[in-house]
């Protein structure tokens, strides 16, 4: 399989009065489509840093950061947010006074995305996320903290693009919800082909993972995923 994004040697920093305090220290991950990738670490360990790097939201001190083998600064840090990748924030960022659908609708002004009928598809989306038609006309201030993710998850989607990310998507939810949601990430990179990396302090939802990153004290590790190695072996046998 290609790889779709890949952190090559990266490293990161933050001043803090006059010292430096190192996030990042020179790691090199590839992410592929059609996988289902969790980060996880301790509180203070660089997740969030790593997720904004990967959504272009900043830039690394050393080293750089491509997609489809082509720098994402030679791309173009906007275009990169704008064409290729989709961001859930755990705020859901959406703007409580349109409706779900005028949400969605905005999103794809924004993004450039330009279907046959932009309504139709911006409600196929909400639907795709179990959000109804009549849930999609009402304003998102009037909907639950579950309703309001699935319609931040139908906006990411709307832009088509290939990667997906995603910081604490569930950590304002219930469990049942939580679930539901992750269904949904699952789904997105299983069926739709999508690259799908989530930011979680939640051992359930990396344990449903196909790959599970830990950051920690600057460096990155693969963890075994001890589902997926049960999984493995029962159909080996
Ligand atoms: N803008 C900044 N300036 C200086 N230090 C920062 C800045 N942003 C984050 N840090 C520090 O960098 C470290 C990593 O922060 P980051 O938010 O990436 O960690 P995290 O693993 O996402 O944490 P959490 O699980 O608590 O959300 C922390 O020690 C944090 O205090």
């Amino acid at each position: 399989m290609s790889k779709l994004l890949e952190f090559n040697q990266v490293s990161y920093w933050y001043k803090q009065e006059n010292k430096q305090l190192s996030i990042l220290n020179n790691i090199h991950i590839e992410f592929e489509k059609g996988k289902f990738y969790t980060i996880i670490g301790p509180s203070g360990s660089g997740k969030t840093t790593f997720l904004s790097l990967a959504s272009a939201l900043d830039i690394p001190k050393e080293g750089e950061i491509l997609y489809e083998g082509k720098s994402i600064k030679k791309i173009g840090l906007s275009k990169f947010r704008n064409k290729y990748i989709s961001i859930v924030f755990q705020s859901y960022n959406l703007l409580p006074y349109m409706t779900a659908l005028q949400n969605v609708m905005t999103a794809m002004e924004i993004t450039g995305s330009t279907p046959v009928n932009k309504k139709l598809f911006a409600f196929e989306k909400l639907e795709s996320v179990g959000i109804s038609e009549k849930q999609a006309r009402q304003k998102v201030l009037t909907l639950s903290g579950g309703q309001q993710q699935r319609v931040a998850i139908a906006r990411a989607l709307c832009s088509q693009a290939d990667l997906i990310v995603a910081d604490e998507p569930t950590g304002n939810l219930d469990e049942n919800t939580a679930d539901d949601i992750i269904r949904i990430f699952q789904q997105l990179a299983h069926k739709e082909n999508k690259c799908v990396i989530v930011v979680t302090h939640s051992n359930k939802i990396a344990g449903v993972s196909d790959i599970i990153i830990e950051l920690s004290r600057g460096g990155l590790s693969i963890v075994p995923n001890k589902q997926n190695l049960q999984k493995n072996l029962l159909n080996r046998s």
